[in-house]
């Protein structure tokens, strides 16, 4: 488990982190979420010790990082500044941490054939590709087999397929027990791996959630329907916590009723559905609503860049 108690970071006159407090649990994916610039590496860095807390603290399987006899056998990190020596392969690079920290060889053929790196693995870091940098990275959080696992922004680099092995593996080490934290700025990208979320801005807790909670505050159940026959339907679907909207004809958005009992009621009654839509898009609006007074760079009409008042 990683336990942050009213962490707090300053810089100069800056507060970057400020007494924020969640715990990420084992068995579960916990999604640390913020707008750029919110605080989420700096949290990270602490919670590993690179980073010295002005205030509060950091804790992982109930101690502070440094008091980890082998802590890489505790928590497997991928953070963003990460170095690796461009010459060296991604075999060496693996068998040199493991050397270092006391972990067999057979291990470093494990996580290698686990991130996918099998055929790259005598190739030279220098030459990798953003994505197979994240893989690398991914593979050396795993060397130690450890109960917790924290990865910064996991998915950036990586086309589809590697953002699917990156969701079914994160989900497979917390169904054997770990606790794993990640962290990104996308929403929807997020609540389709996490199971709990905690979402910062300017370096406070806006939310500490789960992802089920938050979806269902955030679209409120909204599914997009479209049918030719819009009357009948609509007097079907119709109830007490039920809302009907029309934006253009043939397209109703429902709230309060979830796309399998639309369809399930629509099939009971012989009316054909062209388009049956949860609006997932919702989630990255609440996000962005919960947010927005924190955003700290936001687009200017004009394009450019600037500090947010
Ligand atoms: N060493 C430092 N000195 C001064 N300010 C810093 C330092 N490190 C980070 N900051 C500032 O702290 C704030 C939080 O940065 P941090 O990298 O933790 O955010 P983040 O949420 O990880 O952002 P991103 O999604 O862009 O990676 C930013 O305003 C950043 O400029």
């Amino acid at each position: 488990m990683i336990e942050v108690r009213e962490l707090t970071k300053r810089y100069g006159d800056k507060t970057v982190v400020d007494h924020l407090s969640f715990t990420a649990e084992p068995g579960e994916v916990t999604g640390f979420l913020g707008p750029n610039g919110a605080g989420k590496s700096t949290t990270m860095r602490m919670i590993v010790g690179l980073d010295a807390p002005t205030g509060g603290s950091a804790t992982v399987g109930g101690k502070a990082y440094a008091e980890h006899a082998a802590p890489l056998q505790e928590i497997g990190t991928l953070l963003e500044a990460k170095s690796v020596h461009p010459g060296r392969s991604a075999r060496g690079h693996l068998m040199a941490l493991a050397h270092t920290h006391g972990i067999p060889r057979r291990r470093v053929d494990e996580v290698i054939e686990l991130a996918g790196l099998t055929s790259v693995a005598g190739r030279r870091v220098g030459a990798f590709s953003l994505g197979m940098g994240q893989r690398l990275g991914i593979a050396a959080a795993l060397l130690g087999d450890p109960a917790i696992v924290m990865l910064d922004e996991p998915v950036n680099g990586l086309d589809p397929e590697g953002v699917l092995w990156v969701r079914t593996l994160l989900r497979e080490l917390a169904d054997d027990g770990r606790a794993v934290m990640l962290s990104s700025h996308l929403m929807s990208e997020t609540a389709m791996i996490a199971d709990h979320l905690v979402i910062i801005g300017r370096g406070r807790l806006l939310a500490d959630t789960t992802v089920d909670d938050f979806t269902r505050e955030a679209g409120g159940g909204g599914v997009k329907v479209r049918t030719p026959d819009v009357l009948r339907l609509r007097s079907l679907l119709s109830g007490p916590d039920v809302s009907i909207t029309s934006s253009s004809p043939g397209e109703l958005l429902v709230t309060g009723r979830e796309a399998r009992e639309i369809g399930t009621i629509a099939a009971e009654h012989g009316v054909v559905l062209h388009e049956l839509t949860p609006q997932a898009v919702s989630l990255e609006a609440a996000f962005m609503d919960l947010t927005r007074d924190a955003v700290e760079y936001r687009s200017a009409p004009a394009g450019t860049e600037r500090k947010a008042a």
